[in-house]
């Protein structure tokens, strides 16, 4: 078997607040998610959300199914949303080759029962991936930027000037909940998400990259009148409960993509905050 995921159990917000360091990281960092011709990652008990790393090197990895799930395949009752931020690679969707070039998306629907991801032949391929329970199922599809609904929002003078490229989201792909995208931020900015907000309709993870070996990100997460900070490196992940914060700044620029899941598909329902209301 060439996959772990391991379970991690929900937070209330009441006892993060006295959780030190460690415990933070221990709870809500994913760290090493891309290990060579593995696929690793967290089984979240916040909303039962799929987060990981494939990094196949020396040989194609298929999709396990895993103790957590109970089920014959992994997609039995389950969606799946892959992004690549390495080399070009291919992805073998019951029989159907689909090539991936660097940061687009494939989305795959519940009931594939054969997912396989292949070494690259131009580099490493190294592929995000996030995966939701699923009611029924939609077609598999392949998005690239130039699909992507975009949104460009902050400046410069804020230092906060991104786009963000909304690549699983319901006016691109159909999916049941998951919902993901890339946002890149321009050189010279480094806020992202600021202002911050929540939704306590879903759920949310980030995963840094871009990042140079010696920049880091400061992730932000906590209720917005109790917020905490995680240092993170590049192709680090981190996951944000319904309740926090999700928001970040980096020693530069840097790109991140984000997923989510929970009660509905609206991108735009957040509970903004005022940057002048955290603590
Ligand atoms: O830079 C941003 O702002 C984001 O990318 C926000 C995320 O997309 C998000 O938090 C969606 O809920
Ligand atoms: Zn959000």
């Amino acid at each position: 078997m060439h996959t772990n995921i391991v379970t991690r159990y929900g937070a209330h917000p009441d006892d993060v607040k006295s959780y030190d360091t460690q415990k933070l990281r221990d709870h809500f960092l994913l760290e090493n998610i891309f290990q060579d011709d593995k696929i690793t990652g967290v089984y979240s008990m916040f909303d039962r959300y799929i987060v990981g790393g494939i990094a196949p090197v020396n040989k194609a990895l298929e999709l396990e199914t895993v103790d957590q799930l109970k089920a014959d395949y992994f997609l039995e009752r389950r969606e799946l949303g892959v992004i690549n931020v390495g080399a070009p690679t291919l992805i073998t969707v019951d029989g159907t080759d689909h090539k991936l070039n660097t940061r687009e998306a494939l989305y795959v629907g519940r009931g594939v029962k054969e997912v396989i991801f292949n070494p690259s032949s131009e580099g490493q391929a190294f592929l995000y991936f996030n995966s939701a329970p699923a009611h029924t199922s939609y077609p598999t599809k392949k998005v690239g930027l130039e699909d992507a609904e975009k949104v460009e929002l902050g400046s410069m003078e804020e230092s906060n000037h991104r786009v963000i490229n909304k690549l699983i989201v319901n006016s691109v792909v159909k999916s049941c909940q998951l919902q993901m995208g890339m946002t890149q931020l321009k050189p010279g900015s480094v806020w992202n998400t600021m202002p911050a907000h929540t939704h306590d309709r879903r759920m949310e993870a980030y995963f840094y990259f871009d990042l140079a070996e010696t920049a880091a990100v400061c992730h932000y997460m906590g209720q917005p009148h109790e917020t905490r900070h995680i240092w993170m490196k590049n192709h680090e992940a981190v996951l944000s409960p319904a309740w926090s914060i999700h928001a970040g700044s980096g020693t530069s620029n840097y790109t991140f993509i984000w997923g989510m899941a929970g009660e509905n598909l609206d991108y735009g329902d957040m509970d903004k905050v005022a940057v002048t209301d955290m603590k």
